[in-house]
């Protein structure tokens, strides 16, 4: 059986108007699918507007005690429910998650050899059993970046990271497909060129553009984890924009090397 799993990013989640077209195609789908959602763009907002100052080092948020708040009530307060409440009106029986509800993603506190990650989780498991008994029941579920490290305590996680967990995963029972919808056309070959989109990226050509600057900042966190995914079983992995998520072949595809 299919089954789709949807990264949506912190760009898109500031754009309402864009979030509404996106929650729109969610309604019309017709395979299962789980949405893992992101929100760093707010978070880092509303921590500078509380006066808490933000530290990311390769496209992860060190998060202190006070970080640790201001992310947990952001991705799993105001996004996650505004997301829910969103699909709800359009129809779509969603659920909010964080990974400690029904246990559903625990993760290990990231250790740094020179550096304090603070309350950060690296993915060490994903509830199989908890999604499936939700998708079995016709639920959406809705998973925010919050983990939990099985002792009590919550984690900030990247996003990314807990969409490809959750798609390996649910590859040991569904054939899956895991989409990173981001504020771009693919990942493309002239950041500033929409037009430029990289249909198919091996690894090697991964490692050209990563090593001539082409591919930086977030987006190579998300290709790691992309390239992890299609390695660790998951059928088709695909970068695309959210307008086009209803085409097949729109976007960036990963493929291993032949
Ligand atoms: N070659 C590339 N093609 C497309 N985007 C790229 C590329 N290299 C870097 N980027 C940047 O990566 C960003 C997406 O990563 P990120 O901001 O972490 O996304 P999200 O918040 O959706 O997870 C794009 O907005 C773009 O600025
Ligand atoms: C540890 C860590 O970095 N967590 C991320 C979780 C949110 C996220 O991944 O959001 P995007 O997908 O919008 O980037 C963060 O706090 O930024």
């Amino acid at each position: 059986m299919e089954c789709k799993v949807i990264k949506i990013g912190g760009a898109l989640i500031e754009d309402g108007e864009l979030q509404n077209r996106l929650c729109r195609k969610f309604a019309s789908m017709s395979s299962p699918f789980v949405i893992v959602h992101g929100g760093g763009t707010f978070a880092g907002q509303l921590s500078e507007r509380l006066g808490i100052p933000r530290k990311m080092i390769d496209g992860r948020r060190v998060t202190d005690r006070e970080t640790l708040e201001v992310t947990v009530m952001v991705y799993s307060g105001w996004i996650n429910k505004t997301l829910v409440a969103r699909l709800q009106a359009l129809g779509v029986n969603a659920c909010g998650l964080s990974g400690c509800d029904l246990n559903l993603v625990q993760a290990d506190r990231r250790e740094g050899r020179d550096i304090d990650w603070g309350y950060v989780g690296d993915v060490r498991q994903v509830n199989m059993g908890a999604l499936e008994l939700l998708l079995q029941a016709g639920v959406i579920p809705v998973v925010a970046p919050i983990t939990h490290d099985g002792k009590g305590v919550l984690l900030n996680s990247n996003a990314d990271g807990i969409a490809a967990a959750v798609a390996e995963t649910l590859g040991r029972c569904y054939d899956v497909e895991l989409i990173y919808c981001f504020d771009k056309k693919g990942v493309l070959a002239d950041v500033g060129n929409e037009d430029s989109v990289i249909s198919c990226l091996t690894p090697s050509l991964y490692e050209e553009y990563k090593g001539n600057g082409v591919i930086h900042s977030g987006m190579i966190p998300k290709l790691d984890n992309a390239f992890k995914s299609v390695h660790n079983g998951v059928r088709v992995v695909r970068l695309i924009h959210p307008d086009d998520l209803d085409q097949p072949n729109a976007g960036t595809r990963i493929i291993l090397e032949k």
